[in-house]
């Protein structure tokens, strides 16, 4: 029998050599990096604990479900340590990146099927585990898809996971309204009954609408529109002229996943056995079709960061206001968007004159309206905002007046040392300049409404950076 032995990563910074930036989300930065010791290429993700916007149990809780997962496609952390005011989690090093980074470089009207399936099953294998050890992922998009130079899949990105078996917080963590909007199934949003692992199902249909198309379903509106949108009209499919490439398999496995009731959706085990994964390929096939041509990681990031800082120069040329741009980032892609319903409500009582019940121009919208649908959660939007629908004028494509958002995770756990929230840990001048990422800003209070200005990297032009608005509620 073979006698398996885990390495033992170290906890300590000095062990590590951090290499360029291959990813950035709204609360860390990745870099590739060398483990010294172990002469092992890895990936660092490192996030400021003091500007972590009070939600450290949300990180705790990230940790700790990267640390207890083992199955070959969950990314699991090889360990976690603080250095300075800093959290670093070491794990894989994933080369080929996110999906959703590889459509963004090369793919951007999205894969071919055998493609697909070949992602959605490896994917289901991560969603079957985790399903069983009772975790909702509540985050599954292309962007959390990463990809090895072997072909290999792994889903990511914790953040925003909860257990189904616990009790307290975190269980009230499943009636809260976390996600990215697009991705986002019906009752999450309704918050009426609450959600459970279903919830996942109606993101893994949605992540299969962005592999076929290159990008998510209503992903070109606002957070509130595709809110509206998604609750009011006939869940999206491949129905459309540009889908006839697709198998009648590929689109039975959509319509399966993308029923609004959650108890008519299947669960992922029963979703592993659809004939559409019959398509499927081994990694190597994976490997060799969409990872090998590819540029290093970093090269490709640093040429997406390179395009959107040219769109964003583009756009401060044509819209003047801040709340323009920040819909302009929008539209360039909404991965990043986790809000919850406080901050919806918010929203909605602020918004004066925003066409709430407009229908989609949206090609994947089908036009039909599932008022029902809307009736309990809007409800409660509405009677939040005083408003009523004939106050709503027309500006159907156009961001709220206030958008209020929150990046909002929840955990717990205990694999974080305790000091590392001792907000001013001894630490040498020079550590701190060293192990600050770059990308994250000073909060702002200065009025109701804050928005955040992410790094400009080494690669952007000065004084360009991307905007993000969220809340200025503390709500920790
Ligand atoms: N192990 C890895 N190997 C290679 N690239 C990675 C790895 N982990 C993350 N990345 C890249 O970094 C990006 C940001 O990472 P991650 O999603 O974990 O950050 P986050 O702040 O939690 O993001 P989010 O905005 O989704 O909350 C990913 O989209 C991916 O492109």
């Amino acid at each position: 029998m073979d006698l398996v032995v885990e390495k033992r990563f170290p906890v300590d910074a000095k062990d590590y050599r951090l290499y360029e930036e291959v990813g950035e989300g709204v609360s860390a930065t990745v870099y590739r990096a060398l483990c010294i010791p172990l002469n092992e290429i890895v990936a660092i993700k490192v996030l400021d604990l003091e500007k972590c916007n009070n939600d450290l149990d949300g990180i705790r809780r990230e940790v700790q479900t990267m640390r207890v997962t083992n199955h070959p496609n969950v990314l699991r952390a090889h360990c976690s340590f603080t250095t300075g005011h800093c959290l670093w989690v070491v794990m894989p090093y994933m080369a080929g990146g996110s999906c959703l980074h590889i459509m963004k470089s090369a793919y951007p009207e999205g894969f071919e099927e055998p493609v697909i399936a070949t992602l959605l099953r490896e994917t289901l294998k991560a969603l079957v585990y985790l399903h069983f050890h009772g975790h909702i992922h509540r985050d599954v998009k292309a962007g959390n898809i990463l990809i090895d130079s072997n072909g290999a899949i792994k889903l990511a990105d914790f953040g925003v996971s909860a257990c189904m078996f616990d009790a307290g917080d975190r269980q009230r963590s499943r009636n809260t309204f976390v996600g990215t909007p697009c991705w986002m199934a019906p009752e999450v949003m309704q918050q009426l009954h609450g959600y459970d692992f279903k919830a996942d199902i109606w993101s893994f249909g949605i992540t299969a609408l962005e592999l076929a198309h290159g990008h998510a379903p209503f992903s070109k509106y606002p957070p509130m529109k595709v809110l509206l949108m998604t609750l009011q009209n006939a869940p999206p499919g491949l129905d459309y002229e540009r889908d006839k490439r697709f198998s009648k398999s590929f689109k039975e496995l959509v319509t399966a996943c993308l029923v609004k009731d959650p108890k008519k959706r299947p669960t992922a085990e029963k979703l592993m056995k659809h004939h559409f994964f019959k398509h499927a390929r081994s990694n190597d096939f994976l490997a060799r079709s969409i990872v090998d041509n590819l540029a290093p990681l970093g090269e490709r990031f640093r040429m997406l960061k390179a395009k959107e800082a040219d769109l964003l120069v583009q756009n401060k040329a044509l819209y003047e206001d801040k709340e323009q741009l920040s819909q302009q980032e929008y539209i360039r892609g909404i991965s990043a968007w986790n809000f919850n319903l406080e901050d919806l409500k918010s929203q909605a009582a602020l918004i004066q004159d925003y066409d709430c019940m407009s229908n989609a121009e949206d090609p994947n919208s089908s036009g039909k309206q599932n008022h029902a649908d809307v009736e309990g959660s809007l409800g409660a939007i509405d009677q939040e905002s005083g408003r009523n629908e004939g106050e709503n004028s027309g500006r159907s494509s156009s961001l709220p007046r206030h958008v209020i958002l929150e990046h909002k995770k929840f955990l717990s756990g205990s694999l974080i040392p305790d000091n590392a929230f001792s907000s001013k840990k001894a630490v040498g001048e020079a550590d701190r300049d060293s192990l600050q990422p770059k990308n994250q800003s000073e909060r702002n209070y200065s009025g109701p409404l804050l928005y955040r200005q992410r790094r400009d990297t080494n690669n952007l032009p000065s004084g360009i950076s991307a905007i993000k608005w969220e809340s200025l509620v503390n709500k920790s």
